[in-house]
Formats: structure tokens, C-alpha cells, sequence
């Protein structure tokens, strides 16, 4: 049987169970929030209007970005975060994961069987520090290490948060394989519905 996200907590532990591989660059807190304030944030963001312009629901936050054109553009501002994603914004610089408060975010919901293409995040519209807050589910983010393909799975579980800075931004792509469950480390998990919140700083030109 495979084992639902739901009881992952209470039979892995993340911090012993799993090596968190080497990319320099890469960081992945565990935990980083607690199973209330995960649920406290999904209802939060279930209030708020989906896109449903991919084929997973988006929401924009701070700036708009244009997937076709893979850029932000003079017309992206959308105004300040909302407080609830500021108040996460301002945690991060506290806890020193970034240096300056994050302005853009974007929410993704993952369905089971549902992933996210291999890229490197906007070069020219983000600056060096990418933050993604897993929820609700684990799944398995592949990276790429562009000059040599060589492929490195990470697995994500609810409550933490992925870093990606200098070599794992830049040189390393990410994506989330469409599947409806992830072998890992030996073992497989099954997928249930995960959003992720992805924090940047947008850089000038576009600020
Ligand atoms: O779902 C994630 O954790 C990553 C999302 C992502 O890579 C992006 O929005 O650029
Ligand atoms: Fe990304």
C-alpha cells in the first residue's frame, strides 16, 4: 500500500530517514511550519480567486507573470502583497532565509497527477534567493544540472521550505514530474493535492 501524505508525519521522519542532497545552494528546512498554520494558510488562500489559464490553478501575487512570454512585463505590478503573504515575507527575512522581503509570489495547486515543467525561474525579472513553502501534500521536485543533465530528486514534504540560491538557481533547473505518486529514497508516496507558495524579489527593470 502506498502511504498517503496524510499519515506520512507519523511514519517518516524526514530528518533522519532522508540524506538532503548537495547542490550548493540548495536549502530545505523541515518544518518550517506547523500542521495548524498549514491548514491555517490553505483556507486562507482557498478564499482567494484561482486562474485556471494552465492546467493547474495559480494565483498572483505582487506581479503578474506572463507564462507565454516567460517574462514580467511594464504592466505586471498587481500592488503590495496581501498582509497574510507579507506577514510569511517578513518571517523569512527574520529568520535570515533571505535578506530582503519578498514582493512577487506565486501560489500553485498541484492535483494529483498534476507537475510543473523543468525551468529556471525568470533570470532577468528575479533576483538571487527562491523560496517555495510546500502544503497539504509531499511530492518529489526533480533538479537539473543544465551543463551536464545529471538529475537530483528532492523530496518536499508539507510544512517546509525549499531555498534555491546562486549555483541551484542558476544553474540548476527544477520541476515537479505530472504523477500521481513518488518513489523516493525506497520508498513511494502517494500524492494528494499540494500548493505551494513561491517567494521572490523582483529586480529592476521590472520593479
Ligand atoms: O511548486 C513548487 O514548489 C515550485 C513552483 C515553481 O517552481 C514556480 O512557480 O516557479
Ligand atoms: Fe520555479
Amino acid at each position: 500500500m502506498i502511504p498517503s501524505s496524510k499519515s506520512l508525519n507519523f511514519d517518516v521522519d524526514p530528518k533522519s530517514d532522508f540524506i538532503v542532497p548537495e547542490i550548493p545552494g540548495l536549502n530545505l528546512i523541515h518544518d518550517y511550519i506547523n500542521t495548524q498554520e498549514q491548514n491555517q494558510l490553505l483556507e486562507i488562500i482557498d478564499q482567494q480567486e484561482w486562474s485556471t489559464q494552465l492546467k493547474r490553478r495559480v494565483q498572483h501575487y505582487g506581479y503578474r507573470y506572463e507564462y507565454q512570454k516567460r517574462t514580467l512585463t511594464s504592466a505586471s505590478y498587481l500592488g503590495e502583497l496581501p498582509n497574510w503573504a507579507n506577514q510569511l515575507g517578513q518571517r523569512l527575512v527574520r529568520d535570515r532565509v533571505t535578506p530582503t522581503p519578498p514582493d512577487q509570489l506565486i501560489i500553485n495547486e498541484y492535483l494529483p497527477g498534476q507537475g510543473i515543467t523543468n525551468h529556471v525561474d525568470c533570470v532577468p525579472c528575479f533576483g538571487n534567493t527562491i523560496i517555495s513553502l510546500s502544503l497539504g501534500s509531499c511530492c518529489v521536485m526533480n533538479l537539473t544540472h543544465l551543463p551536464t543533465q545529471t538529475q537530483i530528486p528532492v523530496l518536499l514534504l508539507p510544512g517546509s521550505l525549499l531555498i534555491l540560491q546562486r549555483v541551484a538557481r542558476y544553474q540548476w533547473q527544477h520541476g515537479i514530474p505530472a504523477r500521481k505518486n513518488d518513489k523516493y529514497q525506497g520508498r513511494e508516496f502517494g500524492r494528494s493535492r499540494r500548493v505551494s507558495l513561491t517567494f521572490r524579489e523582483v529586480v529592476f527593470p521590472y520593479k
